[in-house]
């Protein structure tokens, strides 16, 4: 198993570490921030907008895809890198992991998930072996193992039971995937008890992948819980394979993540709260639609230098929000994006320059709540 990371430097006074993932589409520079295009779109912005801002890797979700415009449909395609124009690497995940993690809409058993769609109440199934098969269809360059997510809280017999059928899972995906130079993850469970966690991570090293994911987190479990066990678990997962936190997170969420030895995100966060007119800024939050923008000439964020920054005021933001204009995503998901991107860029200089844990001082030095 030859890992597909290279460590280029450790922080010396804490976990962070500056790395590179190559993937068939390319070689991703790490600590990164990987926006969501759940349906083959990161909604609102175009592939030249998301390499304008700096997206190196973007998301794309399998149960998703899978329902609608279908896997075969878009392999038919040459796979989703030329369905959607995006010709830089692409991650796949489930996108429906609150599907999969064992809610009334999903019967798993031994063999895989029975779910209903979300379009039309059809019954569908799909094995671990079905979810490997749609994103090598897709041509992912880093494919998720099927898993059950589950749920915060969560008995000890519930996590048991649940971690042990996605251990077994894990080796049906592998033993599934054809080695065509896609990377495969594996994905870590256990609920919020370490000691399951750590029995998961050495049955999945004991199989073999190209990456581990810590799952099961921001899953409506307190942030210092989430903290807590990336932490205790981050520092059990093999150094010399990249580490992916999923689904997280807030700006402090990602410094503090990567503090503690992570090197790859994902969150809609970004593009979902700029739909709602909520923007990240060096100092804090923005609510655009808030009175006292309204005559304010300044961009977003002075030390931006986005699309949106270097030509439009808060004022004007603020009216297209209100007007429900659709350049009112637009502007907003490509500063939301930027700034997401722009953060992880800044971490990784941070790091090269061995100043990591005074960047994270200084980073929450300047958030005033605005
Ligand atoms: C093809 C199938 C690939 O399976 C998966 O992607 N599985 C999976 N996705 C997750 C996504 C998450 N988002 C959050 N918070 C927003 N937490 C998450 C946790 C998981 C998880 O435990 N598992
Ligand atoms: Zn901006």
């Amino acid at each position: 198993m030859t890992s597909p990371f290279t460590l280029h430097s450790q922080a010396s006074d804490c976990a962070a570490r500056r790395g590179e993932v190559r993937t068939l589409h390319g070689t991703v520079q790490t600590p990164v921030f990987m926006p969501v295009g759940t349906q083959a779109t990161v909604k609102g912005v175009t592939p030249e907008n998301l390499k304008e801002l700096g997206a190196q890797i973007i998301l794309g979700n399998t149960y998703h895809l899978y329902i609608r415009p279908g896997h075969e449909l878009i392999r038919s395609f040459g796979g989703l890198h030329k369905f959607m124009n995006w010709d830089q690497p692409i991650l796949t995940d489930s996108g429906g992991f609150q599907i999969f993690s064992l809610k009334d809409l999903t019967k798993i058993t031994e063999e895989g998930a029975a779910f209903k769609s979300h379009l039309d109440g059809s019954k569908l199934f799909l094995s671990p072996e079905d979810a490997v098969a749609v994103q090598e269809a897709l041509g992912s360059d880093i494919m998720m193992c099927l898993d059950t997510c589950i749920p915060y809280p969560a008995t000890r017999e519930e996590a048991i039971a649940s971690t042990d059928l996605t251990g077994r899972w894990a080796k049906r995906s592998r033993a599934a995937h054809k080695e065509r130079g896609q990377l495969l993850f594996g994905i870590i469970q256990g609920g919020m008890y370490p000691d399951l966690r750590a029995k998961a991570v050495e049955e999945l090293v004991e199989v073999g992948f190209d990456g581990y994911a810590l799952g099961g987190l921001s899953v409506g479990e307190p942030a210092e819980l989430m903290m807590e066990i990336t932490e205790e678990i981050a520092a059990l997962m093999p150094a010399d394979y990249p580490r992916y936190l999923m689904g997280v997170g807030t700006p402090e969420n990602l410094v503090e993540a990567v503090y503690r030895g992570i090197d790859m995100f994902d969150c809609v966060m970004p593009t979902r709260n700029a739909r709602n007119g909520m923007l990240f800024t060096s100092s804090g939050r923005l609510v655009i639609k808030n009175a006292r923008h309204q005559d304010d000439q300044r961009p977003v964020d002075e030390e931006c230098d986005c699309y949106t920054c270097r030509h439009y005021s808060r004022a004007y933001l603020r009216h297209l929000f209100m007007a429900r204009e659709i350049l009112s995503s637009q502007l907003n998901t490509i500063h939301n994006l930027h700034y997401y991107v722009g953060l992880m860029a800044r971490i990784r200089k941070a790091i090269e320059e061995d100043r990591f844990a005074q960047f994270r001082q200084e980073f929450y030095a300047k958030r005033t709540v605005e």
